[in-house]
């Protein structure tokens, strides 16, 4: 299906499982390797050290050379692994990140509109950009902590070797860091999930008011729109200051900790020297290892990373579970006129019906206007005439096959969409016309942007045809003549123009109707339409009140009827009027018949 507006959906094939395998284990393995081997050079080095220092004492130079030799190695080799954890660590975290990220702008991108429209703008960017980055450190993080267990469990057993007076000592105090690390993951989850989501609503609260800047200036309520867009700040502190003091009563009660289980150690260990137990070597490998028994604490922090991963990734992969639409796999009969017929059709929102067409016929190769007053339900039908939402009920008929059962790719390349406001493209604007299901040949470009009123003013831009879209300075309506040219290049059996014509002066949109009658691939053509000389100029109309059709005839035939001038503004029957009942036209050149 081919779209222009803001409502691009793009489709995917079968899908994956949201968390599906990811950049697989390998960078994660790496961190935890070398990891480990930096922790195992951490283990080894009192050992080595405590016996160098007596080797020293003892005045053994030959061994106590070795042996020195062998602490630098462990040095230099605790140094190299630590680099290369930190290298892995970021490959790692870059890998989940992007894997995250596509993953949930895939599932965005394929989610049923009406599913994704609960979510705020700035609510998907935080869930993309914050949230996936957080997310995809929670990897790296996990495998860092399993890692962080092998320094005091490694330690501990080296002390346990040296003494395991001191061992029992350190054992002891163990229990009491243990109980410190799991309050704080417990008490760490729950805050930062929040603290994430009031970001999300801080981000959306911003967005929305850039969107409506020109309004706010022009209220002058910028002021009110401030403390709007600010008012989550103080929630999002006290949540900040919340998980800092989680934070920080973990580190303050295992600095405690830590220390008192060093010193205790130490006591023991300095007995036991007077006892003759220890060696004076031995003394200084039992109080650094009685250090990294007690390190056990630093995993708070690779604790505190792993829970904010985890709250984010829920949030991040949320989009990509998002309901996609699933396709059929029928194809369309080759060369079909376009024929669209709406059977008992009904759309339900928020426990409201928002339309409801039965038995409407648009004939192959018709024009048919669809008008009523603003929320008559004009939108909504377009939307389901293209399969861009199911209806709750009834299903939709292209040349007498359901359009739920289609493929694809049968959708795409038959039915086009213009929107009022076109999606936003990267690169030159001859490559966003040709952008779409079809190939669509330099000329052909030229040819859709001639009719859709574009090839003018794209010729007078600095580079013409090749000038990047970011770069060129286009106004609103010029904006919807490109999308225009690209529903037109890309016109199937039925293209929907959903207020595709909204910006464009009345003469413009006269000449882009008649290139749309001449020079654009022959087809249905459904408009959604607010001037009466658009609904004049179609072949039927399909005039909708409060969501369901009032009538379905030519525009001629309905001006007859007051309530059906009342949609375009007209008043009542004009003196000396051709007909009995026929009102007078706000626009009587165009809305002639
Ligand atoms: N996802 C939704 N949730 C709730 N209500 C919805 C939803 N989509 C549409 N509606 C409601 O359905 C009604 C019809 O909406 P629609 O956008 O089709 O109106 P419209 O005729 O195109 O109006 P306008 O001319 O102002 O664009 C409106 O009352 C709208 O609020």
């Amino acid at each position: 299906m081919v779209t222009t507006g803001i409502r691009v959906r793009r489709e995917g094939g079968a899908r994956d499982g949201a968390d599906g395998a990811g950049p697989g284990r390998t960078p994660e393995v790496l961190v935890l390797l070398c990891s480990v081997g930096a922790a195992v050079t951490t283990v080894a080095q009192p050992f080595v050290l405590g016996r160098t220092l007596d080797l020293l004492l003892r005045g053994g130079d030959g061994a106590a050379g070795r042996w020195l030799a062998l602490s630098v190695a462990l040095l230099l080799g605790e140094l190299l692994l630590d680099s290369l954890t930190s290298l892995f660590t970021g490959r790692c975290t870059a890998h989940w990140t992007a894997f995250l990220r596509s993953r949930a702008f895939d599932g965005l991108l394929r989610a049923v509109p009406e599913g994704a429209r609960p979510l705020a703008p700035g609510d998907v960017g935080t869930r993309l950009t914050l949230n996936a980055a957080d997310a995809g450190g929670a990897p790296a993080a996990r495998a860092a902590l399993a890692a962080s267990v092998v320094t005091p469990v490694g330690a501990l057993a080296a002390l346990a070797l040296v003494d395991v007076w001191v061992a029992a000592c350190v054992l002891a105090g163990l229990p009491a860091l243990a109980l410190v690390l799991r309050s704080f993951a417990r008490d760490t989850g729950a805050s930062v999930a929040a603290y994430q989501r009031t970001q999300s609503e801080l981000a959306s609260r911003l967005l929305e008011a850039l969107e409506g800047a020109a309004t706010i200036a022009a209220a002058g309520t910028v002021g009110r729109e401030r403390a709007r867009v600010l008012e989550p700040l103080d929630r999002l502190a006290a949540l900040g200051r919340q998980v800092w003091a989680l934070h920080g009563r973990a580190l303050a009660r295992s600095g405690v900790l830590v220390p008192l289980l060093t010193l205790a150690a130490t006591a023991v260990g300095g007995l036991r020297l007077a006892a003759g137990a220890l060696s004076v070597g031995e003394l200084l490998a039992v109080f650094r290892y009685a250090q990294l028994t007690a390190g056990v604490g630093g995993a708070a922090s690779l604790l505190g990373a792993l829970v904010r991963g985890r709250e984010a990734r829920k949030r991040t992969l949320a989009l990509a579970r998002l309901p996609a639409l699933v396709h059929g796999t029928e194809s369309l009969p080759p060369a079909g006129p376009g024929v669209l017929e709406l059977c008992g059709v009904r759309v339900v929102r928020d426990g409201r019906q928002v339309l409801c067409a039965d038995g409407v016929r648009v004939p192959g190769g018709a024009t048919a206007a669809v008008v009523g007053r603003s929320g008559a339900g004009k939108s909504v039908l377009a939307a389901v005439a293209g399969r861009l939402i199911d209806p709750d009920e009834g299903h939709v008929l292209l040349d007498g096959v359901r359009l739920d059962r289609l493929t694809r790719e049968a959708l795409r390349t038959e039915v086009a969409y213009a929107f009022e406001r076109p999606a936003p493209a990267e690169g030159t604007v001859a490559e966003a016309v040709a952008a779409g299901p079809r190939r669509v040949s330099p000329g052909q470009v030229r040819e859709a942007c001639r009719a859709a009123g574009a090839d003018g003013f794209v010729r007078r831009l600095p580079g013409g045809y090749d000038t990047p879209l970011p770069e060129a300075p286009l106004s609103g309506g010029e904006h919807q003549r490109l999308g225009l040219a690209r529903a037109f290049a890309h016109a199937g059996r039925l293209l929907i123009m959903d207020d595709a014509t909204s910006s464009l002066d009345t003469a413009t949109e006269h000449e882009v109707d008649r290139a749309l009658r001449h020079s654009v691939r022959p087809g249905t053509r459904l408009v959604v339409a607010h001037r009466p000389s658009v609904a004049a100029r179609a072949d039927l109309v399909i005039w909708l009140e409060d969501g369901g059709v009032r009538a379905v005839a030519p525009h001629r035939r309905l001006w007859e009827e007051a309530d059906y001038r009342a949609v375009f503004g007209a008043g009542g029957t004009p003196p000396g009027a051709p007909r009995a009942g026929t009102a007078r036209r706000p626009e009587p050149e165009e809305a002639r018949p």
